[in-house]
């Protein structure tokens, strides 16, 4: 793994998000690493994050893989490139599209491992594949396709 979040070299006026904002003290901050060249997250759920009692909420689970897919994007945009993390200029992407497949419930209390594989990398738009597991098991699945911050966001 790396020693940074790809979410911590995020720029600071950017770094707000709700699913992995470093400044968003109510925000789930999720953080996610390279693991070779798939890239990692984990993150606990609590009992706030309820659906039924025993198990996690979906949204939850969509927002996990909503911040591991535009942060492992923003992560493989800047290696294709050959470039440090956080380098300027920064490589900043948000969702275009949000996929989650829930295959299995989810248990509430384990932690949740996020693994994500890099399907594709343009200059604009990069295609994220991702799977959530809960004690080894795989719960859901998902795909991001993000694109580079719009200039009306940013
Ligand atoms: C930035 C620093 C970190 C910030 C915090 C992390 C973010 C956390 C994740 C979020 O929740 S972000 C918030 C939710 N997302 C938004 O509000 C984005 C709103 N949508 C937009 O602003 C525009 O639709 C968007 C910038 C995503 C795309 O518009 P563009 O006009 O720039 O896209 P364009 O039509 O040029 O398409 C570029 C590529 O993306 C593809 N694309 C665009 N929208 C798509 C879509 N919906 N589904 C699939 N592919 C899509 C499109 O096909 C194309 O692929 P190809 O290059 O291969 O041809």
């Amino acid at each position: 793994m790396t020693e940074i979040a790809f979410q911590d070299a995020y720029p600071e006026d950017l770094s707000h998000c709700y699913g992995c904002g470093r400044h968003n003290p109510q925000g789930h901050q999720l953080k996610s690493f390279w693991d070779g060249e798939e890239t990692v997250a984990e993150f606990q759920p609590e009992p706030q994050h309820t659906a039924v009692p025993g198990f996690v909420y979906g949204g939850l689970i969509a927002s996990l893989i909503d911040c591991h897919g535009t942060g492992s994007a923003s992560a493989a945009a800047y290696r294709a490139e050959g470039r440090a993390l956080g380098s300027e200029p920064p490589l900043r992407f948000v969702t275009a599209s949000l996929h989650v497949d829930f295959l299995r419930p989810t248990p509430l209390g384990p932690v949740l491992k996020l693994r994500g594989t890099i399907e594709e990398v343009k200059e604009r738009k990069v295609v994220v594949a991702m799977t959530v597991s809960a004690n080894d098991q795989v719960c859901a699945t998902g795909r991001v396709v993000a694109v580079r911050l719009p200039a009306a966001m940013a």
